[in-house]
């Protein structure tokens, strides 16, 4: 368990690719905190967004959805998504929503995926003043992977707050990556058959406690 929590937690979810289970995780904390939720660049919103759908599994009436900054129709790489709408996404147009409550924001596939020409999603962590929540999920090559995402945070001097472990369990790939990281480890999330306002009302109690709610 962490140290109660004493000032509002501002977290970017980020994993080791695309399709970790990013926007689950996010659920997940935003309803743990009931934060607020922002997911700054959408790009692919058929048959939703991730705002959508995390607004779908969340029960607390508390947290309040802020509207994504870039909404591109592409679902590919935000600088490609973006190019096929003639946009240049711009590092000035990310603005944190005013919100006094914990905000939970959700990147768009792994790190260093690109916005545009020299700008990188991980730029905007430091501006934004946000800490970072990995999410890895477990498949051949997903060490290699978090290894890198994690040294590439630390190489930024970005602060993990935790590390998620999603899917179908691998004791020796995560006790490796724990051990080699020494990263916060935060509650583990089980491959579910179903993903229902209910199993992530579940998880957010353990992340409650984890948080020292
Ligand atoms: N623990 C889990 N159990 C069952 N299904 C899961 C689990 N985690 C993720 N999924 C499913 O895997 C798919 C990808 O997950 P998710 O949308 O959360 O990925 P993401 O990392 O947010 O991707 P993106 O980069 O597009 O934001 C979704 O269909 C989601 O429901
Ligand atoms: C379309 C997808 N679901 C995400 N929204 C964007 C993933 C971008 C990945 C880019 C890359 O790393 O090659
Ligand atoms: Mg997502």
């Amino acid at each position: 368990m962490n140290s109660p929590l004493t000032s509002p937690q501002r977290l970017f979810v980020t994993g080791i690719g695309t399709d970790v289970g990013k926007t689950l995780a996010a659920a997940i904390l935003t309803e743990a905190l009931q934060a607020d939720y922002w997911k700054p660049v959408q790009a692919g919103f058929e048959p939703t967004t991730d705002t959508a759908t995390v607004r779908s599994l969340v029960s607390n009436a508390r947290s309040c959805f802020h509207p994504e900054a870039y909404r591109l129709q592409l679902p590919a790489s935000p600088h490609m998504a973006a190019a096929a709408e003639q946009i240049t996404i711009q590092a000035e147009a990310f603005q944190l929503p005013a919100t006094d409550n914990h905000l939970v924001v959700e990147g768009a596939g792994g790190l260093l995926v690109p916005l545009a020409p020299g700008l990188l999603l991980a730029d905007l962590i430091q501006p934004l003043g946000l800490e970072v929540v990995v999410v890895s999920r477990n498949y051949l090559g997903s060490i290699n992977h978090t290894l890198l995402t994690l040294e590439a945070l630390e190489r930024r001097g970005l602060r993990v707050r935790g590390l998620i472990f999603n899917g179908e369990p691998n004791p020796a790939t995560e006790d490796f990556i724990t051990q080699h990281t020494g990263v916060p480890i935060m509650p583990r999330i089980r491959l579910e058959i179903k993903i229902t306002p209910a199993v992530v009302s579940r998880y957010a109690a353990e992340f409650r406690t984890w948080f020292g709610r």
